[in-house]
């Protein structure tokens, strides 16, 4: 059965629209990064379908299948992607002399949000008839998607930059994918599984070309709006990282369509943070001149430097009345290592990268220090110990002698004691 809710594809540049139940990635009369596609409903079928409570419990994304593009009869693939939590975080909010909140999206069944995405590629590859799925990526997405064409029962090919984090290279491996580690960068390693995606038909999962991945990743804002309708408050800001800019997009979209329904009374201002080193979106959207395609930062989740989904990412802080910072790599390893210690969240860089945000946007005064914040952090750390490392610092290597605990305490011992 086709998607009833779901009418049409349009071309993000010029409006040209496409047939949703046919596999199109991109419009033809803009090749390469520009021509992305835009997934549009008919939001009173979806409305006259949604009948789930706003209550809080959130089992997976999937409670929101009826504002997901998949075919009534299409066998769902799922790992109960979603229903994350939303923490207080009253250390972290004095830490950074702001109320802030942490949606923690590392606790997705692989540990990223990614997996959001990658249930609805996995269950729409599968019901189109693929056998064999593909992305590029920078690990993360890599990850997700082996995992979830594991449970598909698909074959699943990824590309990665060989210089991505060891736990991101081996996650793919064990859920049983051929791993392509291309010798060059995150950009090279994308441009080279689009080729093989029109060359050989292998389904292509990327979120910078594959309209439907977007979809996917809007559910982190349904479940922000309604977590949003149980606190009795929506928060004033709610800040993502940005590398390629699916996943700010989405969630912006996905929140807005519970306030454009009436489910949620007011929506955030969205802040997308990049880091210096990767700044293209940033600079878009503040009227940069960006041209150089650099990639440099310790957040390699969010090394892009060509990002295919800048029209979308940049209407989040446009359309919400928000913005968009840089911050450092230092900056990042110290936000990491603040989220870990103040609540007990380990992030990998690009997930702590919001926390580092806020800081910035503080400084700046974009954020009012009366103001509410959501920072979402998108990976769980240990994909990537050894950047954590380099904020931390290594262990204490000791003999199993108690002189050499006492010689490591001694003083900080006696200062309880006084
Ligand atoms: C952990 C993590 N955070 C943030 C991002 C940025 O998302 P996007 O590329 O959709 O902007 C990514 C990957 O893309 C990621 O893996
Ligand atoms: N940094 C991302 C890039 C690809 O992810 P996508 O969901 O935008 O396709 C990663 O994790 O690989």
């Amino acid at each position: 059965m086709a998607m009833d809710h779901v009418t049409t594809l349009e071309c993000t540049i010029c409006e040209r629209e496409y047939d949703p139940d046919q596999i199109t990635y991109t419009c033809p009369e803009h090749e390469g990064v520009k021509g992305i596609l835009e997934v549009k409903y008919d939001y009173d079928v979806i409305d006259d379908n949604f009948d789930a409570d706003l209550d809080g419990n959130i089992q997976s994304q999937w409670k929101y299948e009826a504002f997901l593009p998949v075919d009534d009869d299409a066998e769902v693939v799922t790992l109960n992607e979603g229903g994350t939590d939303l923490f207080d975080a009253p250390n972290l909010s004095e830490e950074l002399g702001v109320e802030t909140l942490v949606k923690d999206d590392g606790r997705n069944p692989t540990g990223c949000f990614k997996d959001r995405a990658s249930s609805i590629a996995v269950t729409k590859a599968k019901h189109a008839g693929r056998d064999i799925i593909t992305c590029a990526s920078t690990g993360n997405a890599a990850a997700s998607l082996s995992g979830y064409a594991a449970r598909g029962g698909l074959d699943c090919r990824i590309f990665v930059p060989g210089a991505a984090p060891a736990g991101k290279l081996a996650q793919p491996l064990v859920y049983g994918a051929d791993v392509l580690a291309v010798n060059g960068s995150y950009d090279e390693a994308y441009d080279l599984s689009v080729e093989v995606t029109d060359e050989y038909g292998w389904y292509n999962r990327n979120a910078a070309i594959n309209p439907f991945q977007v979809e996917g990743k809007r559910t982190v804002g349904h479940e922000l709006a309604e977590q949003s309708v149980v606190r009795g408050e929506v928060p004033d800001w709610v800040v993502f990282s940005m590398g390629d800019g699916c996943t700010i997009a989405g969630a912006w979209k996905g929140f807005k369509e519970f306030y454009d329904l009436g489910y949620v009374d007011d929506y955030p201002k969205m802040l997308g943070v990049q880091a210096e080193g990767a700044s293209a979106i940033h600079d878009a959207f503040q009227g940069h001149e960006d041209l150089d395609d650099i990639a440099d930062t310790i957040a390699d989740s969010i090394a892009v430097g060509r990002p295919r989904n800048t029209i979308k990412a940049c209407r989040a802080p446009q359309e919400s009345g928000g913005d968009t910072v840089l911050v450092s790599d230092e900056e990042i390893l110290e936000a990491e290592k603040l989220l870990g210690s103040a609540e007990g969240i380990y992030a990998e860089p690009a997930g702590a990268t919001p926390v580092a945000g806020v800081q910035e946007a503080l400084e700046q005064g974009i954020i009012e220090r009366d103001e509410t914040v959501v920072v979402v952090s998108t990976g769980f750390g240990l994909k990537d110990t050894e950047s954590a490392k380099k904020a931390t610092g290594d262990v204490n290597r000791i003999e199993p002698e108690l002189s050499e605990v006492e010689a490591l305490f001694g003083d900080a011992q006696a200062a309880a004691d006084d």
